[in-house]
């Protein structure tokens, strides 16, 4: 039986004349149904050697009742706040009690209750602290030239609030205005507004610039972003740039010179919305970054483990650039609805594969995504909440529940409505859903009740989706229907696998293997067929798996997804010769979907060399990262 939750309150969508009843992000403290966030200026010096963003936030709230309160309470985790101010004059506030995972509460209590549509403007003055789950800092000695300090940030899903009050929902979206003081060159989440005003360094100190950036498009908290360090800067398009460590830069360019464009006009023959961020840049980050890539708006922020050299895996790009339509300028409104983000953008970053490459990468594409929902539902069990599309997480920390599902499953059930309703059909109603939901939150209701209006006066199309199983689509757990897939490109994948299957479960070496076995393959070829002979694995004798890297390159290659599931299989198959290999790119590498299954491989292997690994690397990887590796290892305890 799949039900809807009982309770479910159903409140408006975020639109800006709209009042909230109540508000419906179990994941933050904010009264954000009281009074919402219009426009946010955070203004910070960058303290490397304290490692501390020291400054303020001056936040404008504007009253959705008629003065039912006079509280304004904000989301803070780990800040040092000293002092809070309302319309310029001292305030009365107050930082609650920590409540797990969600931080604590800082409430303004404001002299009198305010009318509704009003505004009050709070300035905050701040310090983070090295509690902050935000912030990476690194020193001269973590980077590749050695030469700097860097840091940067990752807000997704609640880390704003350890960078500076606010009300960290989806649900809330502000303008933005950055004024950032650093020695090094800065990019936040906005487009630049120049640098000025030098201030030279007292007591041997370098001196420093202030950067400025704006950010028009109301945007979420979570995705507010900053960045310094030694950042150079090359053109790859007419609207975009790369920024990277000045010794990466030219690889880097070579390697995303010319995609963007290409991209852009394949989002525009779906979405048919331009672009609303006027600039769309790449900064390629310090490998401990621990996500493939995140769509911060104008700086999509990306691991250079994406940097192969063969342009093979520019598909993140591809993910991460879509987002500037589903995810940043229509947001889901909580993180239970987060496949709204995620199944969108996967859904769009295929179309973009179908519409470059052609249709057969598309599938492609989504048979790979298929196999990482297996890996997901096989992690959590069936049975679970979080292989739900829509999930309940009431108590629970956002980080927890990600995984695939909600790119898999979303994609999923956009693409089952693609079949439902022919693609002809389905094509005209895209537009329609950007266009009006831009700027806004919303939840899968709200979804719902937009495809179905759309579709009202279409008899056949109206049918089909009022017998629709929509509970089944939102609260069933497991896996979705399984459409059949075009195999044009993994045939000779699942062939070839099928012979390595005789070899090493028959123990029959009549097949030798050789390089040209894989000739003319991409790398997502090699993938899909690792990710088969990774289902009889733990079959592999030592002296397969040698063979198997050896003839392919596999031990080799500088792609990190296809190395990656080549350790996957020696790890299962305990081939001693992949353990350390494994162990060296936990020390290269921070981007969690490659970090979380290795340690839990190479635990199982070797659990010393496991913990002694992520001991040698905690400071490497990014405090999210090293938080998600410390529960694997060590279970809640140690958190
Ligand atoms: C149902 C899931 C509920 C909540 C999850 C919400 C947020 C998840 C939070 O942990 C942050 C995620 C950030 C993701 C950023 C980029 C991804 O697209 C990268 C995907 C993995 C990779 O390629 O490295
Ligand atoms: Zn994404």
């Amino acid at each position: 039986m799949h039900k809807a939750p009982a309770a479910k309150i159903r409140v408006p969508m975020m639109d800006p004349n709209a009042s909230i009843k109540a508000p419906r992000d179990p994941n933050t403290l904010a009264n954000y149904h009281n009074f919402v966030t219009r426009h946010t200026v955070a203004e910070f010096e960058i303290d490397f050697e304290k490692k501390v963003l020291r400054g303020g936030v001056e936040l404008t709230f504007e009253s959705l009742t008629e003065g039912e309160t006079r509280d304004i309470v904000l989301d803070t985790s780990f800040l040092d706040i000293t002092d809070v101010k309302v319309d310029g004059k001292a305030a009365k506030w107050n930082v609650g009690q920590r409540l797990e995972p969600y931080g604590a509460p800082l409430t303004v209590t404001l002299e009198q209750g305010l009318p509704k549509g009003k505004t009050v403007t709070i300035a905050v003055k701040l310090s983070t602290t090295d509690k902050c789950t935000a912030l990476q800092w690194m020193s001269p000695a973590q980077t590749s030239n050695k030469k700097h300090p860097y840091m940067f940030s990752q807000c997704q899903a609640i880390h704003a609030r350890s960078v500076f009050p606010c009300q960290d929902t989806p649900d809330v979206k502000s303008t933005f205005e950055f004024k950032l003081r650093s020695p090094l060159p800065v990019l936040a989440s906005g487009l630049p507004t120049g640098s000025h005003q030098y201030e030279a360094g007292t007591d041997g100190k370098s001196g420093t610039l202030l950067y400025t950036f704006e950010q028009n498009v109301p945007i979420p908290s979570y995705l507010f972003a900053v960045a310094s360090g030694d950042i150079a800067s090359a053109s790859i398009g007419p609207r975009s740039i790369v920024n990277t460590g000045p010794e990466e830069l030219l690889e880097c360019q070579r390697e995303l010179e010319g995609e963007i464009e290409p991209f852009m006009k394949a989002i525009d023959s779906v979405v048919k919305l331009p672009y609303q961020w006027t600039q769309y840049n790449a900064l390629i980050l310090p490998p401990s970054f621990p996500y493939g890539g995140m769509e911060n708006p104008v700086w999509t922020y990306a691991t250079p483990s994406i940097i192969s050299g063969d342009k093979q895996n520019v598909d993140v790009i591809a993910h991460e650039l879509s987002h500037s339509w589903s995810g940043n300028l229509v947001s889901a409104g909580s993180w239970e609805h987060f496949w709204l983000n995620e199944g969108w953008t996967t859904y769009l970053e295929r179309r973009i594969a179908a519409y470059v490459h052609g249709e057969e990468h598309r599938h492609l594409s989504a048979i790979i995504g298929w196999k990482a929902l297996e890996e997901s539902i096989k992690l959590y069990g069936e049975d679970h909440e979080y292989t739900k599309l829509v999930v309940d997480l009431k108590g629970k920390d956002p980080d927890d529940a990600f995984s695939s599902v909600p790119y898999e499953k979303g994609f999923h059930a956009l693409y089952a409505f693609e079949l439902l309703l022919g693609k002809e059909k389905w094509d005209t109603f895209i537009p329609h859903y950007f266009e009006t939901f831009k700027f806004k939150s919303l939840d899968s209701y709200d979804f719902k009740a937009c495809l179905l209006d759309f579709f009202a006066a279409d008899a056949e199309a109206a049918k089909k989706l009022n017998e629709f199983d929509w509970d089944k689509l939102f609260y069933e757990p497991g896996f979705p229907t399984k459409p059949a897939f075009d195999d044009t490109l993994v045939k000779t994948c699942y062939t070839l696998a099928d012979k390595w299957r005789t070899r090493v479960e028959s123990n029959d070496t009549s097949f030798t293997p050789k390089k040209e076995d894989i000739d003319g393959w991409t790398a997502n070829q090699s993938n899909v067929f690792l990710e088969r002979l990774q289902s009889f694995s733990e079959s592999f004798s030592p002296a397969d798996v040698h063979a198997l890297g050896e003839a392919y390159g596999y031990t080799t290659t500088q792609n990190i997804e296809v190395t990656s599931r080549f350790y996957t299989i020696g790890l299962r198959a305990k081939a001693e010769e992949t353990y350390a290999p494994t162990a060296e790119l936990l020390g290269k590498i921070g981007r969690m979907k490659f970090v979380r299954p290795l340690y839990r491989l190479l635990e199982k292997c070797d659990r010393d060399l496991a913990v002694k690994t992520f001991e040698a690397n905690r400071e490497f990887y990014h405090p999210i990262c090293r938080q998600m590796v410390e529960k694997e290892l060590f279970g809640e305890e140690k958190k």
